[in-house]
């Protein structure tokens, strides 16, 4: 599916102010396609990926994906989008403390789907990223990469044909980055559609595309 955003703005109201966010955002993914953006904190990477996965309204612009006005829907409708199209690694995992990663992972589907498939695919996704053996430890006993890995995991068990990635190696060593970027290798292989942005330079050399988000603008870099 065709991602394409034409002259997106956002801006919030902090203390009475507004602060513009997103000042002009053009840009397409083609299906299959790996854009990076990077950018320093507070430029408005976050905010971007919630507009684009219809989280966040718009101020201004269009967003579609494929034929889906996803800046236009109604919230039932955009929710059922996000649940049959696009996955979602947040910044800050937002693993549930209380379950177990199995769990954690099944979690989006639960009141969709039939639970004994929920958890077939669940598991299946685990082996995937290496951590059929810690599907039964809570949040609080695995390593930060393997919190990370299961918020990759959750991020799949939709079946997303398009991964948006917000810092996904935050603080993670040298090889617990290496190991996510390859998960994100196979995944794209796999004809998924991704969106990263970070504010670690290093990810620059990953991706088709590469973009820097300064002060709410976005500029095409070149890959050296
Ligand atoms: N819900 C909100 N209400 C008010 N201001 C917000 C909100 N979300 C983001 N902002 C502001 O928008 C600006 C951009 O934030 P955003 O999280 O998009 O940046 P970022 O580039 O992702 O930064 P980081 O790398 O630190 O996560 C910041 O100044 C932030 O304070």
């Amino acid at each position: 599916m065709l991602i394409k955003i034409k002259n997106v703005t956002k801006s919030y109201q902090i203390n009475k102010e507004n602060v513009h966010v997103l000042k002009g955002i053009d840009f397409e993914v083609a299906s299959g396609d790996w854009l990076t953006i990077t950018g320093p904190s507070g430029s408005g990477k976050t905010t971007l990926l919630k507009v684009l996965s219809g989280i966040e309204q718009p101020d201004e612009g269009s967003i579609m994906i494929g034929d889906f006005h996803i800046s236009e829907g109604e919230e039932e409708e955009k929710r059922n989008f996000r649940r049959s199209n696009i996955g979602y690694i947040f910044q800050d995992f937002k693993l549930f403390e209380q379950f177990n990663l199995l769990l954690n992972v099944m979690i989006p589907l639960l009141p969709y789907e039939k639970k004994e498939q929920i958890e077939k695919n669940a598991k299946e996704i685990l082996g995937k990223v290496n951590l059929s053996h810690r599907e039964k430890h809570q949040p609080a006993l695995v390593s930060g990469g393997e919190k990370q890995r299961t918020a990759i995991a959750r991020s799949l068990i939709n079946r997303p044909n398009i991964l948006l990635c917000d810092e996904p190696t935050g603080n993670l060593d040298v090889e617990s980055r290496n190991h996510v970027m390859s998960i994100l290798k196979d995944l794209q292989k796999e004809g998924i559609t991704i969106i990263l942005v970070t504010h670690d330079t290093e990810l620059s050399t990953y991706g088709d595309h590469l973009f820097e988000m300064r002060d709410g603008l976005l500029t095409r870099k070149q890959y050296s």
